[in-house]
C-alpha cells in the first residue's frame, strides 16, 4: 500500500533515488537537487491518477479547501497542507460572498468567480446557485461582455477548447485532448458577434464558458458534461489585431470555403467523438453564418442557435405572460422590432408560428402583424430584392420609412422590441409615441450588455409615465417613479437554454424541433405568478430558476417523446420528477 501511495504521489524510487549530483546530463545539482545543465533537455510531464495530498487540493473537481473533514485529512495525505480549522460549505459560501462584495469593480468580481471555478468547482456552483440573482450579472451579462473585451489581459488559466485554423485536419485529435469523455452539451462560438459588442475574435471564449456555467447552475447539467469551444478563424477587429495581449490568431477572418470546411470538420468530429446525442449550441455567431449553420446542421445534428431560437422562446413566454397585464390575444397586438437579425427575426418567426397555431391562420398571414426596422429603416416590399434571406418574409407592403420614430408613428405598435445591439435607440420621443396610443405599451430592450440596451428601465418607466411593461436583456435595478417601485424583468435566453438543454438530454433527443421551443416557452410563461403580475413582472424571478428549468425540461422532453425524437426509453411517467432527479447538485461528496 505504502509503495502504491509513494508511486501515486510521484515519489517513485526511480526518480527519487537519483543522486542529484549525478543527475541526467551529468551537471551539478543545486540545493534543490535540480541541475541547470539539464534545463534544455526534454522531460516527460507526468501526473498521478488518484488525486491525493497536494494534488487533491489543486484539483478543482475534488478540492473542498477547508471543508475537508479530519478523517479525510488523514486518509488523503492532507495533514499539514491545510490550517487546522474545518468549516462547512455554507461558511465557505458566506466567506466567498463577503469577499466578492468587497470588490467595487465588476470585472474583479468576475475574475474572483473564475478563480473559484478553477480552484473549487463545487463551491463555485454552490455559491452561484444559492445567490443566482446577485451573481448572474457577474458571470454573465453584463460583466462577461467586459471580460471578453479584456480577455487577453485577464487571461490566467485556459478554460474550454480552442480550435483555430492551425488545427485544421486535426480537430478530432484536439477533441481527444479534452479530459472528459462523456460530453452532453457543447456551446460553440466563433466570436464574431459577442453580445452587442461586435467581433471579439478568440476572446469570445468568455461566452461559451459563461453559458455553460449557467447550464450547470440553472439547468443542472453536470460540469464534466459541458464543453465550451471557441473556433478561431481570425478577427476583423483592428484593435485586437494590434493588441499585444490578444490571445487569438492575428489574421483577418477566414470566410467562404475555408470557414465552411473548418466548421464542417468540427461538426463531423463532434459527432464521431461524442455521438449523435450531444447538444451543440451555436452562440454569438454573426448572422451571415448563424442562419446557414443552423439550417445546414439541423437535419444531421442535435443543434440549437440560442440567439435565434432561445431568445425567441424567452420573448414569446414574456409576451404570453404580458397579455395578462395588457389584455387581448397575441393576434390582437401589433409588434415592431428595432433590429432584424438573429434575435429579431427569430423572435418574430416564433410569435407568428404561435399566432398561427392559435388562430389557424397560415404563418404568411400572421406575419403581417409583425414589422421590423433594420439599419436602413422599415423593412418593406420595395426593399425585397436587396434584403438578406431571413428578412424577406417581413417585407410587407408599405411606404418606405427611414426612422424608428417614423415607423412607430405609422405602424402604431402595442409591443416594441429592441434587438439592434445599439444602445439608447428607444428615445424619449419613441417611448412617448408608443404611450400616446397604447395604455400599457410593452417595451423590451433586449440588447446586451447594459451599455447596448435600447433604453434603461428608468427611461422606460419615466417616459411612459409609469405605464410601460418593461423587461431588458441585461438586468436593471428597480426604479422609484412617482412614489411607486417598478421592478423590471430580465428578458434573457438564460431562462430557456438550461431547461431546454436538460429536456433534450434527459429524453435522449436527437433533433431540436420548433414545437420544443414553443413547449419551453409555454412552461416558462406558466411559472409567472399572480404576485409577479401584481409587480408588473412578465418573468418569474431567477431565484427559482432550477424549479423553472425542471418544468421547461419536462415540457421539452414530453414534446420530444410526442414527436418521436426521444431515444431514452421507456418514457419516465413523471417527467418533472425525473428532470429534478437528474440535476447536478454542488454539495460536497464524502471521500472514503
Ligand atoms: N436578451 C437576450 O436574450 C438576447 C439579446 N441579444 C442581443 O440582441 C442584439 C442583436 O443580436 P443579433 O440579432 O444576434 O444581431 P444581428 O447582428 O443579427 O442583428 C442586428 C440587427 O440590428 C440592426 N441594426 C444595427 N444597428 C441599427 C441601428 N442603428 N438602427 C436600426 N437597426 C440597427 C441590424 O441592421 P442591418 O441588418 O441593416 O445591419 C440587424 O438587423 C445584441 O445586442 C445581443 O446581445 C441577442 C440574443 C439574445
Ligand atoms: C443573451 C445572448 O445570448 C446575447 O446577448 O447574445
Ligand atoms: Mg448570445
Amino acid at each position: 500500500m505504502e509503495s502504491m501511495m509513494k508511486s501515486l504521489r510521484g515519489d517513485d524510487v526511480s526518480v527519487l533515488d537519483l543522486d542529484p549530483k549525478t543527475a541526467v546530463g551529468g551537471g551539478v545539482g543545486d540545493v534543490y537537487g535540480e541541475d541547470r545543465a539539464t534545463e534544455e533537455q526534454q522531460v516527460t510531464p507526468w501526473t498521478v491518477s488518484v488525486a491525493s495530498g497536494y494534488s487533491l487540493l489543486r484539483d478543482p473537481h475534488h478540492n473542498k479547501g477547508l471543508a475537508f473533514s479530519e478523517k479525510e485529512r488523514d486518509a488523503h495525505y492532507l495533514r499539514g497542507l491545510l490550517p487546522p480549522t474545518c468549516i462547512s460549505q455554507e461558511i465557505q459560501v458566506k466567506k466567498m460572498l463577503h469577499n466578492l462584495r468587497q470588490y467595487q469593480v465588476p470585472l474583479q468580481r468576475y475574475m474572483a468567480m473564475m478563480d473559484l471555478q478553477e480552484m473549487n468547482e463545487r463551491l463555485f456552483y454552490k455559491l452561484l446557485i444559492d445567490h443566482v440573482e446577485e451573481l448572474l450579472p457577474v458571470v454573465y451579462t453584463p460583466t462577461v461582455g467586459e471580460a471578453c473585451q479584456k480577455y487577453g489581459c485577464i487571461f490566467r488559466r485556459p478554460q474550454g477548447l480552442y480550435i483555430s485554423l492551425k488545427e485544421k485536419g486535426k480537430i478530432l485529435e484536439v477533441l481527444k485532448n479534452w479530459p472528459e469523455r462523456n460530453i452532453q452539451v457543447i456551446v460553440v462560438t466563433d466570436g464574431e458577434r459577442i453580445l452587442g459588442l461586435g467581433d471579439l475574435g478568440c476572446q469570445g471564449m468568455g461566452i461559451p464558458v459563461g453559458k455553460l456555467s449557467l447550464y450547470t447552475a440553472l439547468g443542472g447539467i453536470r460540469p464534466s458534461a459541458c464543453l465550451p469551444v471557441t473556433i478561431d478563424v481570425g478577427t476583423n477587429n483592428e484593435q485586437l489585431l494590434k493588441d499585444e495581449f490578444y490571445i487569438g490568431l492575428r489574421q483577418k477572418r477566414a470566410t467562404g470555403q475555408e470557414y465552411a470546411e473548418l466548421l464542417h470538420e468540427f461538426m463531423a468530429a463532434v459527432k464521431q467523438n461524442y455521438g449523435e446525442k450531444v447538444l451543440i449550441q451555436f452562440e454569438d455567431f454573426a448572422n451571415h453564418n448563424a442562419f446557414e449553420l443552423l439550417a445546414k446542421y439541423s437535419t444531421s445534428h442535435l443543434v440549437f442557435n440560442d440567439d435565434i431560437q432561445g431568445t425567441a422562446s424567452v420573448v414569446l413566454a414574456g409576451l404570453v405572460a404580458a397579455l395578462k397585464l395588457v389584455g387581448g390575444t397575441l393576434a390582437e397586438h401589433t409588434f415592431l422590432f428595432l433590429g432584424a437579425g438573429e434575435a429579431g427575426t427569430g423572435i418574430a418567426e416564433l410569435i407568428a408560428l404561435e399566432m398561427s397555431k392559435q388562430t389557424k391562420a397560415p404563418v404568411e398571414e400572421t406575419r403581417k402583424k409583425i414589422w421590423l426596422v433594420d439599419s436602413k429603416g422599415l423593412i418593406v416590399s420595395s426593399r425585397k430584392d436587396t434584403l438578406q434571406h431571413f428578412k424577406k418574409p417581413w417585407a410587407h407592403e408599405h411606404e418606405p420609412v427611414d426612422t424608428l420614430l417614423g415607423a412607430v408613428k405609422t405602424i402604431k405598435p402595442t409591443v416594441l422590441i429592441g434587438s439592434s445591439g445599439v444602445g439608447r435607440t428607444f428615445t424619449k420621443e419613441v417611448i412617448e409615441a408608443m404611450s400616446s396610443f397604447t395604455e400599457k405599451p410593452v417595451i423590451l430592450a433586449l440588447s446586451n450588455p447594459t451599455s447596448q440596451s435600447e433604453c434603461t428601465a428608468e427611461e422606460a418607466y419615466t417616459w411612459s409615465k409609469g405605464r410601460a411593461i418593461f423587461a431588458s436583456g441585461s438586468p436593471f435595478d428597480p426604479v422609484l417613479y412617482n412614489g411607486k417601485l417598478f421592478v423590471p424583468g430580465q428578458a434573457n435566453n438564460a431562462y430557456i437554454f438550461p431547461g431546454l438543454g436538460l429536456g433534450l438530454v434527459i429524453s435522449g433527443a436527437i433533433r431540436v424541433h420548433d414545437d420544443m421551443l414553443l413547449a419551453a416557452s409555454e412552461a416558462l410563461a406558466q411559472q409567472v405568478t399572480q404576485e409577479n403580475f401584481a409587480n408588473g413582472l412578465i418573468y418569474p424571478p431567477f431565484s427559482i430558476i432550477r424549479k423553472i428549468s425542471a418544468q421547461i425540461a419536462a415540457n421539452v422532453a414530453a414534446k420530444a417523446y410526442e414527436l418521436g425524437l426521444a431515444t431514452r426509453l421507456p418514457r419516465p411517467a413523471d417527467l418533472v420528477k425525473y428532470a429534478e432527479s437528474c440535476m447536478y447538485t454542488p454539495a460536497y461528496r464524502s471521500y472514503r
